[in-house]
């Protein structure tokens, strides 16, 4: 296993995640998920020696990290913190190419394999037009894509990211999950990030590490929604305590829309209706009535006059 945690109680002065023992391997690719403030980004640190463990042992690559080099550890781990420090003076394409120079002394010329390398990045990552934009002119998004371009260009076997996917629209988060993904399966790279952004997230993810409780729960990405549906269910959105939601029959999407017009239309307890779509028309039943609605608005007109 590349990754080993054992017997590890990470924090500060108090403890914040008691007892991890959980390993991953190269060629895997896992979510790290958990609330506001559980220690996500102390966990990273952690495994980065940047943030000493309570108790406990963390081994990369066979190494135990608490007696690696700094540049042992930038060897084998990359990592792309989602707020990072801006280089004054330097263009996107500079940034990309200090990925390289952790192997090279900083007076050194980067060769053409390395320079080629740097373009290929640049250009996976949707950045062709902006490689010569000096840093601070950069959107927040194209940025974060910049950064994810240093580690990328840095090559270690290991990459860590902390929230990779804010200030990303749909079609970059795509990008960066897609690109994640092939590093893991084509590369044999090992990935851990973490997201709030976890709909988008699992289905790029085999595993997941659940931050909760002061605990790590981690196993296959499906296993660990399964056994929490709070996770999947749109109930997680729940702001309307009135609301008592109907039997909902339908594709993930549709379920989630329905839920979601219901609550905020309706806040009502519909849980004596049932919904159920079927070619594209949405059926309404109950013990004393079946209405088909072939769309939201119809919904919402037979409901208006039901309650
Ligand atoms: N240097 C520090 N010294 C003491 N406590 C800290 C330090 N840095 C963070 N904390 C506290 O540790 C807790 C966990 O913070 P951390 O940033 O690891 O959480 P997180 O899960 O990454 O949160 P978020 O999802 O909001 O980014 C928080 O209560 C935070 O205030």
């Amino acid at each position: 296993m590349f990754l080993v945690i054992k017997n590890a109680t990470i924090g500060y002065r108090k403890p914040l995640i008691k007892e991890v023992n959980t390993s991953l391997d190269l060629g895997e690719i896992c979510l790290l998920i958990g609330n506001n403030g559980v220690g996500k980004t102390t966990l990273i640190k952690s495994i980065l020696n940047q943030n000493r463990l309570l108790q406990g042992e963390i081994f990369i690559n066979g190494q135990n990290i608490k007696i690696s080099t700094h540049q042992q550890i930038a060897e084998n781990t990359t990592v792309v913190f989602s707020k990072s420090a801006i280089p004054q003076n330097y263009t996107l394409r500079d940034l990309i190419s200090f990925g390289k120079y952790i192997h090279y002394p900083y007076y050194f010329e980067l060769n053409r394999a390395d320079k080629q390398e740097v373009e290929e990045i640049i250009k996976s990552l949707n950045l062709s037009s902006y490689a010569d934009f000096p840093l601070h002119e950069l959107s927040d998004g194209n940025l974060q894509k910049a950064f994810i371009g240093r580690a990328l260009a840095q090559n270690s076997p290991f990459i860590i990211l902390d929230e990779p996917t804010t200030h990303l629209d749909e079609e970059n988060k795509i990008i960066i999950l897609k690109l994640l993904r092939n590093l893991a399966k084509a590369k044999n790279k090992l990935i851990l990030f973490s997201s709030h952004d976890w709909r988008l997230a699992k289905e790029f993810a085999n595993k997941i590490w659940l931050l909760h409780d002061q605990k790590i729960e981690a196993g296959i990405a499906e296993e660990i929604l399964l056994k929490h549906d709070e996770l999947l269910n749109p109930g997680l959105f729940d702001f309307t305590e009135s609301f008592i939601p109907p039997k909902i029959a339908a594709p993930d999407l549709h379920k989630e829309m329905l839920y979601s017009f219901l609550q905020k239309n309706f806040p009502k307890n519909l849980s004596e209706l049932e919904f159920t779509f079927q070619n594209s028309i949405w059926v309404i039943s109950s013990d004393d009535l079946q209405i088909n609605c072939a769309s939201f608005t119809e919904i919402g007109q037979f409901l208006s006059k039901r309650y």
